[in-house]
């Protein structure tokens, strides 16, 4: 088991460097004084102002949070430590440095150093937020049927103790088959809130009624932690290969069966986790059931798992708050995976694993300044409200009354659409930003237009539809070979399509090859942006890859819009396919022979559609 030292080792301090790179249009003086441990003791007007911009430069980067150290720095990193009068007065500067930047500072531990004369404090320092505000994590909760999953999430969301024999689970449970049958089947969403002091903010219910009112707990929180509460059985692993790419998550939460051990769709689970490059923390549940001797075995076969190979994990077990803070501040690297041992009947650590939910941070890049760029992962038909469609704002800004470009439609093409109101959550907000999940309702549209996977886009993006495009594929499993004209179903953000492999680098593909394929949609065109990753399977067949080319979809026309349409697809949609080492906005690869263009013996691509296939008008959107 690797120590909290050890992963320290290959972690850099991240806190040093920041404070070292903080405004490099500081003076020299300054600059120094930053990198001092003594820096936070008695600063002057400057120093403090800088102090400050550091801290908010840091919040920013954090999406509203950063652990910050005090008692070390650059310039006397061999000497870490302050004594106590100093650290108290450092605190001091700290504390009153919480107007200023509007936040909350709450200590994370205290370190001990030369006999308990010095000490090293790390500290939560947290935005306020406006009520209709919060930050948002999402995990995804993946493990074998009976791990405990949904027993976890009642039991940390409804502040509740299980009994063993599932009442805790009670409490989700969302179809009428899942209660009879103790199983989950759809991809369901729980929300844990945290306030600005890291304390929970769901309130047991107290009407009788089992839901949790999320409105009252997204008001309450600053940061709310959505678990993405995936299936278990084999016979929905559809449903949870869908929730790992469709749903965005931050993190994986792999539970397993102290009991059971690593069994059945556990490794699966952890593949895809680790094919789609999501970090992973686990948690093994029913330790107050397990002997001894059998908790020992799932342990032993579990670190030796994560450190195999293919997986490359460092395995960290999470006994104590020190070690929550070392795994949460050292998470973001994907080696690290933090282990929990919980039960959820006696509540055994739970708080360990509380204060590490608390301290995870969104691994989504906002890009507020680009252009929206929404996906659609379900659509509803509300009563009395009309067509709502949920998913997650890649990135950019969209607002009340915003109209975007909805699509691609069977045709590939889209359509403008206002966007009425918005929740996230549950609750009304007048925008969502990127990395947020939310729900729009929309004008004048029938959810019979809608399928999974179609997008909203901001007016700036080019519309564009893809019929074919290829990817940098590496076959996890197959039974024997591929071949061109094999088919499976492609995963990839929400979409979920057939594609017909319709050429590759090499002539055949086995388990553990390597190669570049060109696939086609056999019902419609999609919405793709290049690096996006991807799971391609059917049955036992596996691979995984991500989008390396695009060949944009010229849509059918109609008379009237073919000179506008022919005018637009010349500037925004060539029918030039763009490459992972291009600008998909700015540069093109000229000439038409993409095969010569790659550099490499592909099979030369099939010509380009430049109108829609008669099987694609025949099929209606599939949701
Ligand atoms: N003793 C004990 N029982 C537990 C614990 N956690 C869960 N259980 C019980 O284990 C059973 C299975 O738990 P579930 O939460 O339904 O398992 P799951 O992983 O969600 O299963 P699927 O939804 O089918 O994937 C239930 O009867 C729970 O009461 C625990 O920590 N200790």
């Amino acid at each position: 088991m690797a120590t909290a030292d050890g992963i320290q080792a290959f972690v850099d301090d991240p806190i040093p460097k920041a404070m070292s790179e903080v405004e490099e249009q500081q003076s020299d003086a300054i600059r120094q004084y930053l990198s001092k441990k003594t820096a936070w003791i008695s600063p002057n007007e400057e120093q403090f102002d800088s102090l400050a911009s550091f801290v908010k430069k840091r919040l920013d980067e954090g999406h509203g949070e950063t652990i910050l150290e005090i008692g070390t720095g650059v310039i006397d990193a061999e000497t870490p430590g302050l004594l106590a009068d100093e650290m108290e007065a450092s605190i001091a500067t700290l504390k009153s440095m919480q107007a200023v930047l509007d936040s909350e500072v709450q200590l994370l531990r205290q370190k001990s150093l030369a006999n308990n004369t010095r000490f090293v404090n790390e500290f939560l320092i947290r935005r306020h937020i406006d009520q209709e505000d919060f930050m948002e994590v999402r995990v995804a909760v993946t493990g074998n049927v009976d791990a405990g999953k949904s027993t976890l999430l009642g039991v940390l969301t409804h502040g509740v103790l299980d009994d063993g024999r599932g009442v805790a689970r009670q409490k989700l449970f969302r179809h009428k088959h899942e209660v009879e049958t103790g199983r989950t089947s759809s991809v369901g969403n729980d929300i844990l809130g945290f306030d600005a002091q890291g304390e929970i903010v769901n309130r047991p219910d107290t009407h009788g009624n089992q839901a949790l009112d999320w409105t009252d707990i997204c008001q309450r929180a600053t940061k709310v932690v959505t678990f993405i509460d995936l299936a278990g059985h084999e016979k929905y692993l559809k449903t949870t290969v869908f929730g790992m790419t469709g749903h965005a998550p931050d993190y994986a939460m792999l539970m397993v069966g102290a009991n059971a051990g690593v069994i059945g769709m556990t490794k699966e689970h952890l593949g895809l986790a680790l094919a789609l490059g999501v970090p992973v923390f686990v948690v093994v549940t029913k330790i107050d059931m397990a002997p001894p001797n059998v908790l020992q075995e799932t342990m032993k076969i579990l670190q030796r798992i994560l450190r195999s190979p293919g997986v490359r994990k460092i395995p960290l077990l999470v006994q104590n708050n020190d070690d929550v803070i070392t795994c949460a501040t050292n998470f973001t690297s994907e080696r690290l995976c933090p282990i929990f041992q919980v039960s959820n009947v006696t509540g055994e650590n739970l708080d360990l694993l509380k204060k590490f939910l608390n301290l995870l941070t969104t691994r989504m890049d906002a890009c507020l300044d680009e252009p929206a760029e929404f996906q659609i992962d379900d659509l509803y038909a509300v009563p009395g409200v009309g067509t709502v469609v949920s998913g997650t704002t890649l990135k950019g800004v969209i607002k009340l009354g915003d109209n975007l470009q909805l699509g691609p439609d069977p045709l590939g093409q889209f359509k403008s659409v206002q966007i009425r109101s918005i929740h996230r959550k549950r609750m009304s907000v007048r925008e969502c930003k990127g990395g947020q999940t939310s729900s729009f309702a929309l004008r004048k549209i029938k959810k019979s237009e809608l399928r999974k996977g179609m997008v909203l886009l901001s007016p700036a993006i080019p519309p564009v539809a893809y019929w074919e495009f290829e990817a940098d594929l590496l076959i996890l499993h197959h039974p024997t070979t591929i071949s061109a004209k094999y088919q499976a179903m492609v995963h990839c953000g929400s979409i979920r399509q057939t594609a017909t492999i319709i050429s590759m680098s090499v002539e055949h593909l086995r388990t553990g090859d390597r190669a570049n394929v060109r696939f086609r949609f056999i019902k419609s065109p999609e919405y793709l942006r290049l690096g996006m990753k991807l799971v391609f399977r059917e049955g036992r067949t596996k691979a995984i890859g991500s989008v390396s080319r695009l060949y944009p979809h010229v849509p059918a026309q109609t008379s009237n819009t073919r000179a506008k349409t022919r005018s637009q697809t010349a500037s925004a949609a060539s029918s030039n396919p763009v490459t992972t080492d291009q600008s998909q906005s700015s540069k093109r690869v000229e000439g038409s022979d993409e095969a010569n263009q790659s550099g490499n013996k592909r099979t030369k691509p099939a010509k380009i559609m430049t109108d829609v296939p008669e099987e694609q008008t025949v099929n209606k959107p599939s949701s």
